[in-house]
């Protein structure tokens, strides 16, 4: 295995190794482990949210593992982000205080808004009336202000968005005075985002994929759901270069310029995911999996079903 992880460069800058580890689902009694276990594999990026309210013992991991020398901070880089319930313009600051507070950092490397729609304020990160999820309707405008704030003051690197459809990173542009690095979206074969890949790289966002292998443990999976790392075309290609399934997923997206953070609490499969610097695709393999593309979401996002600012509801992408 290589510990050599090609990084991403940002419109400011900064850059982003193109490969980390997803916490969402990992339990708490888990990630603290996982983190730890990734860090000794070589990550050395870790997607974080306040939604996955384990922030405390990813930070716990982050801290011994400064503590024993094995990283400084400067050599991580620590995407979180900011959660619907928080997105009106005066509460912004207040969540990545949080964030850092749980994370025991001083900054973080990158802060998305998670999603466009914003949730009613104050309560439950899933604030519900009668069975509904209760919005606000905050513009994500005046947060994507309020974000760029955080810049200024030395509470995070850079800012980006997350889920924001094409016609929403339009608006953003449009109003940004500081333009977002970075649009974490859903992304594997099934959904390769093409489309929004094209032109978010034209305006000089980078993509992060999320849910690369096909999120089997996403909490709504039905037990005949389609799952991605069960694909016999996926088998075959993993059989021609003696790969796996998840090897081969995640180098079609490292392979096309895309950051990706695949999500284990299974120290065989972290170090598994992140040997995937020692070979290549050949570009008519990597054609053969764009062919793939059936606009197959796992994450719908039906807690925001009827909000205005949804981004899979009313646009192509
Ligand atoms: N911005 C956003 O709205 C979103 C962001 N994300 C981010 O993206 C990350 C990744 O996406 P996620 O939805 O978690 O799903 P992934 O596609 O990363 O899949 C994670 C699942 O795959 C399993 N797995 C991991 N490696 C292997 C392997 N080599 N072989 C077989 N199974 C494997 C894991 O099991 P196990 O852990 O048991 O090993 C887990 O069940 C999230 O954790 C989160 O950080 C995800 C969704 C939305
Ligand atoms: C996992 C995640 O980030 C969601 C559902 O917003």
């Amino acid at each position: 295995m290589t510990n050599k992880v090609p990084s991403v460069t940002f419109n400011n800058g900064q850059k982003i190794p193109i490969f980390g580890l997803g916490t969402w689902k990992s339990k708490p009694g888990e990630v603290t482990q996982a983190v730890k276990d990734a860090i000794d594999a070589g990550y050395r990026h870790i997607d974080c949210a306040h939604l996955y309210d384990n922030e405390k013992e990813v930070g716990a991991a982050i801290a011994e593992k400064i503590r024993d020398g094995t990283i400084k901070r400067e050599d991580l880089f620590i995407t979180s982000k900011l959660w619907n319930t928080f997105h009106r313009p005066d509460l912004v600051e207040g969540a990545i205080k949080i964030t850092l507070n749980d994370l025991g950092l001083e900054y973080v490397d990158l802060y998305l808004v998670h999603w466009p729609t914003a949730y009613k304020e104050g309560g439950s990160l899933f604030p519900e009336k009668d069975g509904k999820i209760e919005f606000s309707y905050v513009d994500y405008i005046d947060t994507w202000k309020a974000m760029e704030k955080l810049v200024g003051k030395g509470y995070t690197k850079s800012i980006g968005i997350s889920n924001f459809n094409k016609k929403q990173v339009e608006r953003i542009l449009a109003e940004a005075k500081i333009k977002p690095v970075n649009n974490q979206v859903e992304c594997h074969p099934y959904l390769n985002q093409r489309k929004l890949i094209d032109f978010c790289q034209a305006h000089g966002i980078t993509i992060t994929a999320y849910s690369p292998l096909g999120s089997p443990d996403r909490p709504w999976a039905k037990p005949d759901d389609v799952r991605l790392m069960d694909d016999s075309k996926l088998k075959q290609l993993a059989t021609k270069y003696n790969k796996t399934v998840a090897q081969i997923l995640l180098r079609y997206q490292v392979q096309r310029g895309v950051i990706t953070v695949p999500k284990s609490v299974t120290k065989s499969r972290i170090i598994e995911n992140f040997d995937i610097f020692n070979f290549e695709l050949q570009k008519n393999d990597m054609d053969y999996i764009d062919s793939f593309d059936c606009n197959g979401r796992f994450v719908p996002f039906t807690a925001g079903l009827g909000h205005p600012d949804h981004p899979f509801e009313n646009d192509e992408f």
